[in-house]
């Protein structure tokens, strides 16, 4: 059924923010509006000027009768930097302080507003990183990753603590976790999660003394894959020796006292590589 450029224009732009870095064809629009792929290809450059002007994000456009349009959800830095701001906000409360130096993030992780933006936000820096699976550990990551894979249209693949019959084969290691004053752990991958050659990133909810980002880091070796960036969404204060160094965090937990229940929670390490 034919329809107004402006009803078009609505559905182009959400059909393309359905479908995050997925080149969509002239003929496709053309078909779903019965209309020349003149008309969509202006419609398109209508789309991609708002995108840009507004910060939406990016709309790449190819040329040619194979050619359409994708969404790239890039964000401008400044609003990258109002949504750590609004993180440390958030966590900068005494209640939400735990034993050990942690700070209580599961109310966030199970919040959809949350999780778009820190998807987006960690995504948004992997953009053009040509990322092939995003990657983290039972229990705290799932979320951070399900979000993060989504913005970059990208499988996440889990790793566990626990042998389950229903992965199938696994690939194990042990690690030495900071978190678990260091105990060794074992953390195990179906062979079936991940291909060789795979560019992975790894991300978590949390980083203390680095052993669960390297643990991930060494499985990643074992299926002769790639890893591209570890972030987190916050690091915690840790007297020791970190046992992994290249990873960035979007907050950094500055300060704890437990007597007087106060916590500081800033900015972590990733804006500095935006
Ligand atoms: O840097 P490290 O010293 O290794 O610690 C960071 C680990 C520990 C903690 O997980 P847990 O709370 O142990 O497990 P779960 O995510 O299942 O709650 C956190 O979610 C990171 O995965």
């Amino acid at each position: 059924m034919k329809i107004k450029r402006s009803e078009r224009l609505i559905d182009i732009t959400h059909y393309l923010l359905e479908h995050p870095h997925t080149l969509v064809s002239l003929t496709f629009f053309s078909k779903r509006y019965e209309s020349a792929k003149s008309s969509i290809s202006e419609d398109l450059t209508i789309v991609k000027k708002t995108f840009s002007e507004r910060g939406i994000g990016i709309i790449e456009t190819v040329p040619g009768a194979a050619g359409g349009a994708r969404y790239i959800p890039k964000m401008k830095k400044e609003d990258i930097e109002g949504i750590i701001q609004e993180l440390c906000d958030e966590l900068n409360h005494s209640e939400r302080l735990l034993p050990g130096g942690y700070v209580y993030l599961s109310d966030m992780l199970g919040q959809p507003d949350w999780l778009r933006k820190i998807g987006r936000v960690i995504a948004s820096f992997y953009m053009d990183k040509e990322i092939d699976a995003v990657m983290t550990v039972a229990t705290k990551g799932v979320p951070i990753a399900q979000a993060v894979a989504t913005y970059l249209n990208v499988p996440f693949v889990i790793v566990r603590r626990d042998s389950k019959v229903t992965e199938g084969s696994t690939v194990s290691i042990n690690y030495v976790s900071g978190s678990s004053s260091q105990r060794v752990e074992k953390m195990e991958l179906s062979r079936r999660s991940l291909k060789r050659g795979s560019r992975v990133l790894i991300v978590d909810d949390f980083l203390k003394g680095g052993g669960t980002v390297n643990g991930m880091k060494s499985l990643i070796e074992e299926f002769d894959a790639e890893l591209v960036g570890a972030t987190v969404i916050a690091e915690n204060i840790y007297q020791g020796v970190r046992s992994i160094d290249n990873y960035t965090a979007l907050l950094k937990v500055d300060s704890v006292d437990v007597e007087s229940r106060t916590i500081q929670v800033v900015p972590g390490n990733f804006i500095a590589y935006l």
